[in-house]
């Protein structure tokens, strides 16, 4: 798909939002976000960002809507599983994307760090799903990301969302006080997707037929979503997947090929220091 000039001019600018580092396309409708009525029945995909989201978005909505057969073929998972805090790019509309979702549950992502989730997600009780992914693999995923989506901030500038330390300890807490979160991980899933399956089932008290299963793991696999156009984000045209694809490598340990060993030691030297006080443990490798 080509991008048109004012498609390929969009890049933003980090600023400090609440001591977060955001773009306008996630602070704009702040207070249209803030106000979203939750209900007790909506799952929230709760994400740093490139740390799977798109994946377990996906594992959901064949959970509970596998047959539907055209929102299969002709509805793109950000359709599906739209973005809380994300302004619509290309229009004045200000109506919250998952204002419009007619299922039930309502499956809705966001990557905001837990102290911006809107307050109707905790008076409602809804469920929420925390996929974490180690901090170097997201971070070369976030690289590229970073390189081909034109709504991004360029590359090696700060990453939005602010901290993934803050992010992933903040989501981490709020686990022991609040009983309808679920946290997996990212190498937990490429390790055995089938057990972590069970658990996400498991949580959400679904018992599909072993044949179900099967079919979503199969539809899950990461060669088919990148095959999949509604899967792949390849209809969303700020993104340039010749610069990077979407479904780029999916896997555990791809850090190695970017960082030198000199590079890999300062960061683990840095990532002690920041993480010395917290019980969350992460493989970059397995
Ligand atoms: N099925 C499956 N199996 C394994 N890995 C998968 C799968 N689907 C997506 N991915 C990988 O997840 C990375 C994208 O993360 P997100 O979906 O969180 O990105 S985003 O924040 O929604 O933009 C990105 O990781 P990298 O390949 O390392 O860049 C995707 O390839």
């Amino acid at each position: 798909m080509q991008l048109t000039d004012m498609e390929s001019d969009l890049r933003p600018t980090l600023f400090d939002f609440h001591g977060v580092s955001m773009t306008k396309y996630f602070t704009e409708n702040w207070e249209n976000v803030q106000n979203f009525q939750a209900r007790p029945d909506d799952i929230l995909i709760a994400t740093y960002p490139k740390a799977g989201t798109t994946w377990i978005s996906y594992i959901l909505d064949l959970l509970y809507f596998e047959q539907k057969s055209e929102r299969e073929t002709i509805v793109p998972i950000y359709e599906r599983v739209p973005f809380l805090e994300i302004t619509q790019i290309f229009s004045s509309e200000t109506t919250n994307l998952a204002d419009k979702l007619t299922t039930s549950p309502r499956l809705i992502k966001t990557h905001f760090p837990v102290q911006f989730v809107p307050k109707s997600f905790w008076e409602q009780k809804s469920r929420m799903i925390c996929v974490m992914r180690n901090a170097k693999d997201l971070a070369v995923s976030y690289f590229h990301f970073n390189r081909m989506n034109h709504v991004q901030p360029e590359a090696g500038d700060w990453m939005v969302f602010g901290s993934w330390y803050d992010h992933v300890n903040g989501w981490w807490e709020k686990k022991s006080t609040y009983s309808n979160l679920l946290v997996l991980f990212y190498e937990d899933l490429v390790e055995d997707p089938g057990r972590e399956l069970d658990k996400l089932c498991h949580f959400l008290g679904l018992s599909p037929s072993s044949e179900k299963k099967e079919r979503i793991l199969s539809s899950a696999h990461f060669d088919n979503m990148k095959q999949n156009k509604m899967a792949n984000y390849s209809t969303l045209p700020v993104m340039d997947q010749k610069v990077s694809p979407f479904m780029r490598k999916g896997k555990v340990g791809d850090w190695k090929n970017h960082f030198t060993v000199a590079q890999s030691e300062v960061f683990d030297e840095d990532y002690e220091r920041k993480m010395k006080n917290s019980s969350v443990k992460f493989r970059d490798e397995i």
